[in-house]
């Protein structure tokens, strides 16, 4: 299992005003986008190439696991990516435990693939994914016919015994949640028949788009009450594709903020993708009165993407829409740094999701932002934010570090906070930023360099 369980190996890290970020970055590949290109291409028949691959921890355990179950995947000379699919249908059992270290989305997606192969897999994590729910995958997946045995609370590590005749399901999902429609959806390529997930809220929509774009029928209607009926027709063939993948504009959040609470900044992020069921993050800073134009918007690997201007801009507290909460489901933490230099009270709503993913985000991050001196209130589904307007934070004590709970997020919000307060913020851990943003320190030291 990951050595991120050991406090002894720990890797922690003050970050402190560096002065202004300028220039021009780029962030890495959709980290969403880059676990399904890995996987779609590994189900089809031949070789898809894959550019600008996010090379995160949780990318990798994808590859990791998707070559233990039969397929080639290889890194070329370029930095391209090569995937010698096996074809639907055509996965192997593995020989061992399938290490998903920190993964959420490498979890749920690949039990959705097992489900509906004649296979077992056990499933394995790291401290902080054997603590998250997988009964929301569990229950549809039983109905197509696998058998789950996990551990109690039905968390990893777990056994799944994929179903020798997989049955098509109709699957109305009871939370909003882009990784459970996913494992119905790669559970139905191997199935008989019309598998249909009713998506009463709609999440990130890269599985439709890549199935599509990999030759799978597969149709969306959306209902009279707005709901979307997702149908997608079983035993497909998957034709290989070559994959350009758009920045992650998850990561781009990070310097977008940055840019926005360190005075005097003035960034361009290239290449992030603004598909709309991501992109709400940046509406709602612009709402709060953040400078942030976008250039050249053109199309990547099927996606809208553009480069991203950002200025220091005065902020000011909003209301933040419970609607747009799947749009930006992983972009809170960071905006609740931005909204602790915002002028007036920032209210989030609608966030109980945020209390399952790699850490309880609500409770972590209203620590977090006490320890470097932000008035924050939690709620039992959000925060109420009291910023400063704009005077820098005095940050964490120099004897003190805010815990980040094996977060990747928690981690690199915490040092955004740092970027723009008095006296620096001390981070627990930094290995975990690896999962999702391997290169985020160096891209610090870039652009506070400029
Ligand atoms: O499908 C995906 O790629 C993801 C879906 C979201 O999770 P949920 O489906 O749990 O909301 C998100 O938080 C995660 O980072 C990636
Ligand atoms: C929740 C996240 O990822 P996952 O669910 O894949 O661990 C995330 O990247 O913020």
């Amino acid at each position: 299992m990951s050595s991120h369980s050991d406090p002894a190996l720990m890797r922690p890290r003050r970050f402190s005003a560096q002065g202004p970020l300028k220039g021009r970055i780029r962030v890495p590949g959709d980290k969403s986008i880059s676990h399904r290109s890995i996987m779609l291409g590994a189900l089809a028949v031949g070789e898809t190439r894959v550019t600008g691959l996010l090379e995160g921890e949780d990318v990798l355990s994808t590859a990791a696991a998707m070559r233990a179950m039969g397929s080639t995947i290889e890194r070329q000379a370029n930095g391209d990516w090569l995937v010698a699919g096996v074809g639907v249908g055509g996965l192997l059992q593995p020989a061992g435990a399938l290490d998903m270290g920190n993964s959420g989305t490498s979890t749920r997606l690949l039990m959705g693939l097992v489900a509906s192969h004649p296979i077992t897999a056990c499933f394995v994590g790291d401290g902080s994914l054997s603590k998250r729910p997988m009964g929301r995958v569990i229950d549809p997946l039983s109905q197509v016919g696998a058998r789950f045995t996990a551990y109690p609370g039905g968390r990893l590590p777990l056994i799944v015994e994929g179903a020798a005749t997989p049955v098509p399901l109709s699957y109305r999902l009871p939370v909003a949640s882009a990784q459970v429609k996913s494992a119905v959806l790669l559970a139905g390529l191997n199935t008989p028949g019309i598998t249909t997930v009713i998506e009463p809220i709609p999440t990130r929509d890269h599985s439709e788009r890549m199935l599509k774009g990999f030759g799978a029928n597969l149709s969306v209607e959306i209902a009279s009450d707005g709901a979307r009926i997702i149908r997608l027709v079983g035993e497909a063939e998957l034709k290989p594709q070559a994959i350009t993948v758009p920045g992650d504009p998850s990561s781009a959040a990070f310097f977008v903020v940055a840019a926005l609470i360190v005075p005097g900044s003035d960034l361009v992020i290239e290449n992030v993708g603004l598909n709309p069921t991501r992109a709400a993050l940046f509406d709602v800073l612009r709402l709060m009165g953040g400078s942030i134009e976008e250039i050249d918007r053109r199309d990547v690997g099927g996606e809208p993407v553009a480069d991203l201007r950002v200025r220091a801009s005065a902020l000011t507290g909003i209301d933040v829409d419970p609607a747009v909460v799947p749009s930006m489901v992983d972009e809170f933490p960071v905006l609740f740094v931005a909204a602790a230099h915002a002028q007036g009270r920032t209210i989030t709503r609608g966030l109980e999701e945020l209390r399952v993913k790699e850490s309880d985000r609500i409770t972590v991050m209203r620590v977090a932002l006490e320890l470097a001196g932000a008035r924050v209130t939690e709620t039992e589904d959000g925060m109420i934010i009291d910023g400063t307007g704009g005077t820098p934070l005095p940050g964490t004590p120099a004897d003190a570090s805010v815990a980040t709970h094996l977060d990747h997020r928690i981690a690199m919000s915490m040092a955004v906070a740092g970027l723009a307060s008095a006296n620096g913020v001390g981070i627990d851990d930094t290995r975990p930023i690896a999962t999702s943003f391997p290169v985020f320190e160096q891209l610090i030291a870039t652009a506070t360099a400029a």
